[in-house]
């Protein structure tokens, strides 16, 4: 199996936790949109969904699914979206399509946050993918100064603009062992909006596809 093909087995077993008549909170990447992809068949089972970006917005519309502002979401049950890496704690960095802080928004509003992803994403130690940081335009160069400060060595991520009209910076070169602890530290700068990792609000459940079959923590 290819990466591809892992990406849509990693989706098919999440569609088990679709409930009837909920709303579903839907992130945004190439897995995401396997996940999307097998939606039509439950377009009229599920309540509404909220999305993690325009892009994410355009496919499930382009299939039927509602798609609602989450202020006007009563309650988001579960969320699924997929992960540039992932730890054994299920601490996670995502961003690698920018859409982290919209997706930072859900995680933290869902009941159960299930990570979908093929084998390629599952680590020991979180940092050879480079995390992504999302910054108010003008203090990209201020957030890079103090992100060389901690250690790391931030790339602008030229010509590429989020769908909050901000910039992302892709730090290299961090061993990420405490996330949490840098996690809130790189939340400190002045700046930045939100940045990829996700540990203080970890996925509760990641589906794992691997060569050998379907994983699940
Ligand atoms: O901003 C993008 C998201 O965090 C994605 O969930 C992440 O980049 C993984 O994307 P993909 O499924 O394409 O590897």
């Amino acid at each position: 199996m290819d990466q591809q093909q892992l990406k849509i087995e990693a989706a098919k077993t999440a569609l088990k936790y679709i409930q009837d008549d909920e709303i579903i909170g839907i992130g945004t990447g190439s897995t995401v949109n396997c996940f999307i992809d097998l939606l039509e068949p439950y377009k009229n089972r599920i309540k509404a969904a909220v999305s993690s970006s325009e892009v994410s917005t355009q496919r499930l519309k382009s299939i039927g699914i509602e798609v609602i502002d989450l202020n006007d979401a009563d309650s988001v049950p579960v969320y699924i979206d997929g992960a540039d890496e992932s730890n054994t704690s299920l601490e996670l960095i995502k961003g690698g399509g920018g859409a982290l802080t919209r997706e930072k928004i859900i995680a933290a509003v869902a009941e159960k946050f299930v990570c979908i992803a093929d084998e390629s994403k599952y680590v020991e130690t979180l940092g050879q993918f480079p995390l992504p940081v999302e910054v108010l335009p003008m203090a990209r160069s201020h957030v890079a100064r103090e992100i060389v400060k901690l250690g790391g060595n931030p790339v602008y991520r030229a010509g590429f603009t989020t769908d909050n009209n901000n910039v992302i910076l892709d730090i290299h070169s961090l061993e990420i062992n405490q996330a949490k602890a840098l996690e809130s530290k790189i939340n400190q700068i002045v700046g930045v909006v939100a940045n990829g990792l996700f540990a203080h609000r970890p996925a509760d459940h990641l589906i794992l596809a691997t060569k050998n079959g379907i994983k699940e923590y």
